[in-house]
């Protein structure tokens, strides 16, 4: 039926929540996330556009290879008037210390893509980062640099009053699309490497937080971030991403392992050296869609098969690779399909699948005391629509 239930569904944990933007730094260099947090009612907080601006849309635009022009008005027209289900700012709820997660998003989205998995992990009791990377893998991302003398003598001169703060001024990067002829590794590779070196930089970032530091955030925002000391348990920590952010999982738990696991959503490997799998020594889960996956991306995933670590891969049946980044819920079914933003699932019970499959992994690996082990078969693949390990026929190796 075509009025299936719009927009992007809310966390079903008991906790209302909260999302606030922290760029530390306000280079290239800093560290750039949105925050999702268990916040405290309120009614006065209002929910935030699902994309922040008009250069994300120019940004996607650049990444589908559609002009944008016509793109930034079907994109307004599209998705323009949706929300995120979070509250802007909403004052955080203090419960002891919450485990901590980092999100790292696909090539070609940026922070505010993967809100219903982000919302649901924070309405459950998480602290969630989920970061904006600025190695040119995002639609797009900004940072900021001082107005230098000629910007601000040029403004000066137009206006009367002369501004003498050193105001920021805005820099935009948009997405870096592979030159003719470049090879696609070295890119991806370093990618990854920076990829990771940001999530590790948001974690510290995080825990300077909780020990109370005063917090420089280059963005003006209502949220206060002194309410957020001892709000985070420092041995309960995970890091999670998508696609090129399932690679990302990957390399930041080889070189962090303050991160005790990770969670792999429908993993791109390409980008990872081989080396690196024997020396990751925290349990994976890898949540697959069943159209994205191929046999060589499976093979590597497998290479990280370990007698004593747990790894684990399930395959959510009826899904495709959007089936995880919120855009699954923002059309009607037959434009879902037809531009394969949807699979045959219906894509709220996908996600809710993932979600408690999640969940059960996190309660196992960070020790939680919750009842989230309710949801241990999913982890096997023991329901109708998943598929325990992987669709995907394996080549038989060269004997
Ligand atoms: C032609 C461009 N070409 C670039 C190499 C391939 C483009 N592409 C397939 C797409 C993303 C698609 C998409 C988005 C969004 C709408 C919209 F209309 F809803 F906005 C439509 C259609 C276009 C499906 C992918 O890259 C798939 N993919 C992704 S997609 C992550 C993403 C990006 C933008 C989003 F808004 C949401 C999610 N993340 C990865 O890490 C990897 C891959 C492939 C390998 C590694």
């Amino acid at each position: 039926h075509s009025c299936s239930n719009f927009g992007i569904p809310a966390g079903k944990g008991p906790n209302p929540v909260g999302c606030t933007d922290f760029m530390m730094d306000h280079t290239i260099k800093g560290s750039f996330f949105r925050l999702y947090y268990p916040c405290q009612e309120t009614e006065k907080a209002e929910k935030p556009d699902w994309v922040p601006c008009k250069e994300y849309f120019n940004g996607l635009a650049d990444f589908m290879k559609i002009n944008r022009s016509l793109s930034e008005h079907i994109f307004k027209y599209l998705f323009g008037s949706y929300k995120i289900p979070a509250f802007l700012d909403a004052p955080y709820k203090p419960d002891g210390k919450r485990p901590v997660i980092i999100f790292s998003h696909g090539l070609g989205a940026f922070r505010t893509l993967y809100s219903a998995i982000c919302a649901e992990l924070a309405s459950q009791g998480f602290i969630v980062a989920s970061v904006e990377h600025r190695d040119q893998s995002a639609s797009a991302t900004y940072f900021f640099h001082e107005k230098t003398e000629s910007e601000t003598a040029k403004q000066t001169s137009a206006k009367t009053s002369a501004s003498t703060d050193n105001t920021l001024v805005e820099d935009w990067m948009y997405y870096r699309a592979l030159q003719h002829g470049e090879r696609e590794f070295p890119l991806r590779n370093s990618q990854v490497k920076l990829r990771a070196d940001e999530c590790i930089l948001a974690l510290n970032k995080l825990f300077e937080v909780n020990s109370g530091a005063a917090v420089q955030n280059a963005l003006k925002t209502e949220f206060d971030w002194t309410t957020l000391e001892d709000s985070m348990d420092l041995c309960r920590i995970a890091v999670m991403g998508h696609s090129f952010g399932g690679a990302t999982v990957i390399e930041t738990l080889c070189k962090e392992v303050k991160f005790k696991c990770g969670i792999a959503l429908d993993a791109w490997m390409f980008p990872l050296d081989d080396e690196i799998f024997p020396r990751v020594k925290q349990p994976i889960f890898f949540i697959n869609s069943e159209k994205f996956q191929w046999a060589g991306n499976i093979s590597r995933m497998k290479k990280l098969d370990s007698t004593v670590i747990q790894r684990k891969m399930i395959t959510i049946r009826g899904t495709v690779h959007q089936s995880f980044p919120d855009f699954t819920f923002l059309t009607g079914n037959w434009i879902g399909k037809l531009m394969k933003l949807k699979g045959e699932i219906d894509p709220q019970l996908a996600i809710d699948l993932c979600n408690k499959a999640t969940l059960a992994f996190l309660q196992r690996h960070l020790g939680l005391e919750k009842n989230f082990n309710q949801w241990d078969p999913l982890i096997e693949g023991e329901d109708d629509n998943l598929i325990k390990g992987t669709n995907v026929v394996l080549l038989q190796s060269a004997i």
